[in-house]
């Protein structure tokens, strides 16, 4: 059952990354047809901590991936989280995969859009662009997560940290670099399963703003920053057909 109470729950953390699996890559369809940085746009939900891109997936490119992830091996989550982890009912498939992350932050619309740094259709230079992503951003995090809910299944209120990693250069070499921002890419709309942000109070005896909704759309990327500032969230319950998500974050130096 997913969590009746929408209070806080204070320390609760997604599960670490489980060690990527040393499968073989997946043969991931070809990232087309996309549609141009030109013709999309960067919003904020929630000014400096949520950032929403519709379209980033076309529907068609949406529909053949829903139909590629199918055949690969989800696990479905396994049963009591370990102390601290948050709830997670879900199947769900993780690989390290550089390649994949690469063509996904090139061949669509992101690295332009996140690099131009256009945001509600101002142009932010170098400083505020560094200050929102936490620093000189590299790319997505080659851990890529795929989630697929059915009816009743949730991902109960959580944190997602920051991780730091070895990002990887084209030339075989790495630079040092930690994760600033959780990047969720829907490829459906289903009944419920909205993400939902719970915005700290501004002062202790202030009341708390109320939630802000994301809901699952095809193609939407949602991006929203994690680590120290993360918000408490969560994925509600899916009430009517399948969410499937693509989950990866984004990279910067460290
Ligand atoms: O599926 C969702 O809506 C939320 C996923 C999430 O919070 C996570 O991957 O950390
Ligand atoms: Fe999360």
């Amino acid at each position: 059952m997913p969590p009746k109470s929408k209070t806080k729950t204070s320390n609760t953390r997604a599960a670490p990354a489980a060690k990527p699996q040393t499968v073989a890559r997946p043969d991931w369809p070809a990232l087309a047809p996309v549609s141009p940085a030109s013709d999309l746009e960067c919003s904020s939900l929630l000014p400096a901590q949520i950032l929403t891109i519709p379209r980033l997936f076309t529907s068609s490119l949406s529909v053949k991936y829903v139909a590629f992830l199918r055949s690969l091996p989800l696990t479905t989550t396994p049963g009591r989280p370990k102390r601290g982890d948050a709830v997670r009912v879900n199947d769900r498939y993780q690989i390290d995969d550089q390649d994949f992350a690469r063509l996904l932050w090139e061949q669509t619309a992101l690295k332009d859009l996140i690099t131009a740094g256009e945001i509600d259709g101002e142009v932010l230079d170098d400083k505020q662009r560094q200050d929102l992503f936490g620093g000189e951003v590299l790319g997505l995090n080659p851990n890529i997560r795929i989630y697929r809910y059915s009816q009743g299944q949730f991902f109960d209120q959580h944190y997602d940290d920051s991780n730091n990693l070895a990002f990887p250069k084209d030339d075989g070499s790495s630079v040092p670099a930690k994760t600033t921002w959780t990047l969720l890419l829907y490829l459906t709309t289903c009944g419920g399963g909205e993400t939902v942000f719970y915005p700290d109070p501004p002062s202790r005896k202030a009341a708390p703003p109320p939630p802000v909704e994301a809901s699952p759309e095809v193609g939407l990327a949602l991006l929203h920053r994690h680590g120290k500032e993360c918000m408490v969230h969560e994925g509600r319950e899916v009430t009517k057909g399948e969410k499937w998500v693509i989950r990866s974050d984004l990279c910067v130096k460290r």
